[in-house]
Protein backbone atom coordinates (compact mmCIF):
# COMPACT_ATOMS: atom_id res chain seq x y z
CA UNK A 1 0.00 0.00 0.00
CA UNK A 2 1.80 3.20 -1.36
CA UNK A 3 -0.01 6.14 0.89
CA UNK A 4 1.63 9.79 0.02
CA UNK A 5 1.00 12.07 3.28
CA UNK A 6 1.22 15.25 1.34
CA UNK A 7 0.90 19.02 2.45
CA UNK A 8 -0.26 21.65 0.65
CA UNK A 9 0.52 25.00 1.76
CA UNK A 10 -1.76 28.07 1.15
CA UNK A 11 0.93 30.67 1.97
CA UNK A 12 0.66 34.58 2.15
CA UNK A 13 2.93 35.85 -0.36
CA UNK A 14 5.45 38.83 1.22
CA UNK A 15 7.05 41.36 -0.92
CA UNK A 16 9.89 40.21 1.38
CA UNK A 17 11.04 37.64 -0.78
CA UNK A 18 13.22 35.59 2.45
CA UNK A 19 9.79 35.81 5.17
CA UNK A 20 7.88 33.80 2.43
CA UNK A 21 10.64 31.04 2.59
CA UNK A 22 10.61 31.88 6.19
CA UNK A 23 7.39 31.47 6.53
CA UNK A 24 7.17 27.98 4.56
CA UNK A 25 10.41 26.91 6.70
CA UNK A 26 7.90 27.64 9.87
CA UNK A 27 4.88 25.77 8.43
CA UNK A 28 7.28 22.74 8.02
CA UNK A 29 8.65 22.98 11.36
CA UNK A 30 4.92 22.80 12.73
CA UNK A 31 3.64 19.65 14.37
CA UNK A 32 0.70 18.86 12.24
CA UNK A 33 3.33 18.97 9.50
CA UNK A 34 5.51 16.13 11.07
CA UNK A 35 5.68 12.90 9.22
CA UNK A 36 4.35 13.99 5.73
CA UNK A 37 6.08 12.82 2.91
CA UNK A 38 5.49 15.75 0.34
CA UNK A 39 4.89 19.42 0.21
CA UNK A 40 3.45 21.54 -2.05
CA UNK A 41 4.08 25.58 -2.62
CA UNK A 42 1.90 27.67 -4.39
CA UNK A 43 2.92 29.53 -7.80
CA UNK A 44 5.13 32.17 -7.20
CA UNK A 45 5.16 31.47 -3.70
CA UNK A 46 8.33 34.19 -2.92
CA UNK A 47 7.17 36.82 -5.60
CA UNK A 48 4.15 39.23 -6.09
CA UNK A 49 2.58 37.78 -8.91
CA UNK A 50 3.30 40.66 -11.23
CA UNK A 51 5.03 41.21 -14.14
CA UNK A 52 7.40 44.63 -12.69
CA UNK A 53 8.39 42.17 -9.94
CA UNK A 54 9.26 38.91 -11.96
CA UNK A 55 12.74 40.77 -13.01
CA UNK A 56 13.27 41.78 -9.98
CA UNK A 57 12.72 38.63 -7.65
CA UNK A 58 14.24 36.24 -10.63
CA UNK A 59 17.42 33.89 -9.50
CA UNK A 60 19.63 31.71 -11.10
CA UNK A 61 19.12 27.77 -10.75
CA UNK A 62 21.33 27.11 -7.47
CA UNK A 63 20.52 30.77 -6.28
CA UNK A 64 19.66 31.65 -2.84
CA UNK A 65 15.88 30.58 -2.61
CA UNK A 66 16.79 27.89 -4.40
CA UNK A 67 19.02 26.72 -1.67
CA UNK A 68 16.49 27.03 1.07
CA UNK A 69 14.49 25.03 -0.50
CA UNK A 70 17.00 22.23 -1.03
CA UNK A 71 17.77 22.18 2.56
CA UNK A 72 14.39 22.56 3.74
CA UNK A 73 13.87 19.29 1.78
CA UNK A 74 16.97 17.55 3.18
CA UNK A 75 16.23 19.06 6.85
CA UNK A 76 12.98 17.64 7.36
CA UNK A 77 13.39 14.19 4.89
CA UNK A 78 10.79 15.57 2.30
CA UNK A 79 9.79 15.46 -1.04
CA UNK A 80 9.68 19.65 -1.73
CA UNK A 81 7.71 20.72 -5.02
CA UNK A 82 8.67 24.26 -4.30
CA UNK A 83 5.91 26.19 -5.72
CA UNK A 84 7.45 28.22 -8.26
CA UNK A 85 9.88 31.66 -8.51
CA UNK A 86 11.21 33.88 -11.33
CA UNK A 87 14.15 31.85 -12.64
CA UNK A 88 16.80 33.73 -14.81
CA UNK A 89 18.72 31.70 -17.23
CA UNK A 90 22.35 32.59 -18.35
CA UNK A 91 21.39 34.51 -21.65
CA UNK A 92 18.93 36.86 -19.18
CA UNK A 93 15.62 35.00 -20.14
CA UNK A 94 13.01 34.72 -17.59
CA UNK A 95 10.66 31.76 -16.50
CA UNK A 96 7.83 30.80 -14.18
CA UNK A 97 9.97 27.74 -12.96
CA UNK A 98 8.60 25.40 -9.84
CA UNK A 99 12.17 23.00 -8.67
CA UNK A 100 11.49 19.71 -7.19
CA UNK A 101 13.55 18.57 -4.43
CA UNK A 102 14.12 14.87 -2.86
CA UNK A 103 14.22 13.73 0.57
CA UNK A 104 17.67 14.23 0.28
CA UNK A 105 17.51 18.06 -1.11
CA UNK A 106 18.61 17.13 -4.39
CA UNK A 107 16.55 18.48 -7.61
CA UNK A 108 14.57 15.88 -8.82
CA UNK A 109 12.08 17.76 -11.23
CA UNK A 110 12.41 20.97 -12.73
CA UNK A 111 9.54 22.50 -14.39
CA UNK A 112 9.39 25.69 -16.70
CA UNK A 113 5.83 27.25 -17.50
CA UNK A 114 4.72 26.21 -20.73
CA UNK A 115 2.03 28.02 -21.78
CA UNK A 116 2.40 31.88 -20.89
CA UNK A 117 -0.83 33.43 -18.69
CA UNK A 118 -2.11 36.07 -21.98
CA UNK A 119 -5.57 37.12 -21.36
CA UNK A 120 -7.81 39.87 -21.32
CA UNK A 121 -11.32 39.26 -20.48
CA UNK A 122 -13.38 42.04 -20.64
CA UNK A 123 -14.45 43.46 -17.16
CA UNK A 124 -12.15 40.94 -15.78
CA UNK A 125 -8.63 39.87 -15.43
CA UNK A 126 -5.89 41.01 -17.71
CA UNK A 127 -3.05 39.51 -17.85
CA UNK A 128 0.27 39.18 -19.80
CA UNK A 129 3.20 36.67 -18.63
CA UNK A 130 5.03 37.24 -21.64
CA UNK A 131 5.78 40.76 -20.95
CA UNK A 132 8.62 39.38 -18.78
CA UNK A 133 8.54 35.73 -19.16
CA UNK A 134 10.01 32.84 -21.42
CA UNK A 135 8.35 30.23 -21.98
CA UNK A 136 9.77 26.55 -20.94
CA UNK A 137 8.75 23.78 -23.44
CA UNK A 138 9.42 20.39 -21.87
CA UNK A 139 7.00 18.17 -20.12
CA UNK A 140 7.62 17.30 -17.06
CA UNK A 141 7.28 13.91 -14.78
CA UNK A 142 10.13 12.97 -12.14
CA UNK A 143 10.90 9.97 -10.30
CA UNK A 144 9.53 9.62 -6.16
CA UNK A 145 9.79 6.13 -4.22
CA UNK A 146 6.03 6.05 -4.90
CA UNK A 147 5.96 6.33 -8.39
CA UNK A 148 6.18 9.37 -10.86
CA UNK A 149 4.52 12.48 -10.81
CA UNK A 150 3.89 15.12 -13.02
CA UNK A 151 4.74 18.64 -11.98
CA UNK A 152 3.14 21.78 -14.42
CA UNK A 153 2.12 25.35 -13.47
CA UNK A 154 -1.17 26.90 -13.35
CA UNK A 155 -2.49 28.25 -16.84
CA UNK A 156 -0.36 24.65 -18.06
CA UNK A 157 -3.13 22.91 -16.34
CA UNK A 158 -5.88 24.03 -18.72
CA UNK A 159 -4.03 21.97 -21.73
CA UNK A 160 -5.43 18.40 -21.57
CA UNK A 161 -3.11 17.28 -24.09
CA UNK A 162 -0.08 18.21 -21.60
CA UNK A 163 -1.91 16.45 -18.35
CA UNK A 164 -1.71 13.31 -20.90
CA UNK A 165 1.45 13.14 -22.11
CA UNK A 166 2.83 13.13 -18.05
CA UNK A 167 0.38 10.29 -17.78
CA UNK A 168 1.16 8.38 -20.70
CA UNK A 169 4.83 9.00 -19.04
CA UNK A 170 3.27 6.97 -15.87
CA UNK A 171 2.61 10.36 -13.83
CA UNK A 172 -0.08 9.17 -10.93
CA UNK A 173 -0.47 12.18 -9.52
CA UNK A 174 -0.36 15.23 -11.48
CA UNK A 175 0.82 18.17 -9.13
CA UNK A 176 0.02 22.33 -9.69
CA UNK A 177 1.49 25.45 -8.72
CA UNK A 178 -1.21 27.55 -9.30
CA UNK A 179 -2.49 31.06 -8.85
CA UNK A 180 -6.13 31.29 -10.39
CA UNK A 181 -7.96 34.88 -9.97
CA UNK A 182 -11.39 36.11 -9.19
CA UNK A 183 -12.21 35.94 -12.97
CA UNK A 184 -11.44 32.25 -13.59
CA UNK A 185 -11.23 30.51 -10.26
CA UNK A 186 -14.76 30.66 -9.31
CA UNK A 187 -16.17 28.66 -12.34
CA UNK A 188 -12.81 26.96 -13.61
CA UNK A 189 -10.94 25.89 -10.37
CA UNK A 190 -12.49 23.23 -9.12
CA UNK A 191 -13.60 21.68 -12.36
CA UNK A 192 -10.60 21.36 -14.12
CA UNK A 193 -8.61 19.87 -11.35
CA UNK A 194 -11.95 17.23 -11.03
CA UNK A 195 -11.85 17.04 -14.80
CA UNK A 196 -8.24 16.66 -15.11
CA UNK A 197 -8.20 13.69 -12.02
CA UNK A 198 -11.33 12.03 -13.84
CA UNK A 199 -9.85 12.22 -17.69
CA UNK A 200 -6.86 10.60 -16.44
CA UNK A 201 -7.35 8.75 -13.41
CA UNK A 202 -4.89 10.04 -10.99
CA UNK A 203 -4.68 12.84 -8.29
CA UNK A 204 -4.44 16.12 -8.77
CA UNK A 205 -2.73 18.65 -5.99
CA UNK A 206 -2.73 22.41 -6.56
CA UNK A 207 -1.84 24.85 -4.49
CA UNK A 208 -2.68 28.28 -4.36
CA UNK A 209 -1.47 31.67 -2.96
CA UNK A 210 -3.92 32.85 -0.02
CA UNK A 211 -5.71 35.82 -1.30
CA UNK A 212 -4.68 39.39 -0.57
CA UNK A 213 -6.71 42.05 -1.26
CA UNK A 214 -3.92 44.37 -1.21
CA UNK A 215 -2.04 42.62 -3.80
CA UNK A 216 -2.22 43.77 -7.55
CA UNK A 217 -3.51 40.12 -8.48
CA UNK A 218 -5.89 38.59 -6.42
CA UNK A 219 -5.29 34.81 -6.13
CA UNK A 220 -8.63 32.69 -5.82
CA UNK A 221 -6.79 30.47 -3.11
CA UNK A 222 -8.80 27.57 -2.73
CA UNK A 223 -6.10 25.14 -2.94
CA UNK A 224 -7.37 21.61 -3.84
CA UNK A 225 -6.89 18.10 -3.67
CA UNK A 226 -8.89 15.35 -5.78
CA UNK A 227 -9.21 12.00 -6.02
CA UNK A 228 -9.11 9.28 -9.28
CA UNK A 229 -12.92 9.58 -9.34
CA UNK A 230 -12.87 13.25 -9.79
CA UNK A 231 -13.79 13.30 -6.00
CA UNK A 232 -12.53 16.61 -3.89
CA UNK A 233 -10.55 15.36 -1.34
CA UNK A 234 -10.27 18.73 0.21
CA UNK A 235 -10.77 22.27 -0.75
CA UNK A 236 -9.32 25.28 0.91
CA UNK A 237 -10.98 28.72 1.40
CA UNK A 238 -9.02 32.16 0.47
CA UNK A 239 -6.74 32.75 3.92
CA UNK A 240 -3.74 30.93 4.33
CA UNK A 241 -4.00 27.82 5.73
CA UNK A 242 -2.34 24.26 5.94
CA UNK A 243 -4.39 20.61 4.77
CA UNK A 244 -2.55 17.10 5.19
CA UNK A 245 -4.27 14.93 2.29
CA UNK A 246 -3.50 11.19 2.05
CA UNK A 247 -3.28 9.79 -1.63
CA UNK A 248 -3.14 6.41 -1.79
CA UNK A 249 -1.87 5.09 -5.03
CA UNK A 250 -3.60 1.53 -4.90
CA UNK A 251 -7.31 3.58 -5.58
CA UNK A 252 -5.43 4.32 -9.10
CA UNK A 253 -4.76 1.01 -9.45
CA UNK A 254 -8.31 0.30 -8.74
CA UNK A 255 -9.72 3.06 -10.65
CA UNK A 256 -7.80 2.05 -13.85
CA UNK A 257 -8.72 -1.71 -13.51
CA UNK A 258 -12.40 -0.98 -12.95
CA UNK A 259 -12.99 1.71 -15.50
CA UNK A 260 -10.27 1.38 -17.97
CA UNK A 261 -10.33 4.49 -19.60
CA UNK A 262 -7.04 4.53 -20.25
CA UNK A 263 -6.92 1.60 -21.78
CA UNK A 264 -9.86 1.57 -23.67
CA UNK A 265 -8.23 4.61 -26.00
CA UNK A 266 -8.42 4.25 -29.35
CA UNK A 267 -4.96 4.82 -29.87
CA UNK A 268 -5.20 3.60 -34.14
CA UNK A 269 -8.13 6.11 -35.04
CA UNK A 270 -6.47 9.24 -33.17
CA UNK A 271 -2.46 10.04 -31.68
CA UNK A 272 -1.77 12.74 -29.24
CA UNK A 273 1.67 14.33 -31.10
CA UNK A 274 2.88 17.42 -30.99
CA UNK A 275 1.52 19.85 -33.79
CA UNK A 276 1.70 23.35 -34.49
CA UNK A 277 -0.83 25.66 -35.28
N1 LIG B 1 -2.36 32.40 -13.45
C1 LIG B 1 -2.40 31.48 -14.41
O1 LIG B 1 -1.40 31.08 -14.93
C2 LIG B 1 -3.67 30.91 -14.90
C3 LIG B 1 -4.98 31.40 -14.48
O2 LIG B 1 -5.16 32.20 -13.58
C4 LIG B 1 -6.11 30.85 -15.24
O3 LIG B 1 -5.89 30.01 -16.14
O4 LIG B 1 -7.25 31.23 -14.99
Amino acid sequence: MAIIKTAILQTHVYTDKFRNITQAAELLASPELQGIDLAVLPEMFCCPYENKYFPEYAEPERGDTWEKCSRLAAEYGIYLVAGSMPERDEAGNIYNTSYVFDRNGHQSGKHRKMHLFDIDVKGGQYFKESDTLTPGDQVTVFDTEFGKMGLCICYDFRFPELARLMVDEGAQVIIVPAAFNMTTGPLHWELMFRQRAVDNQVYTIGAAPARDLNAGYQSWGHSIAADPWGKVLMEMEEKPDVKVVKLDLDEVKKVREQLPLLKHRRGDIYALTTFSL
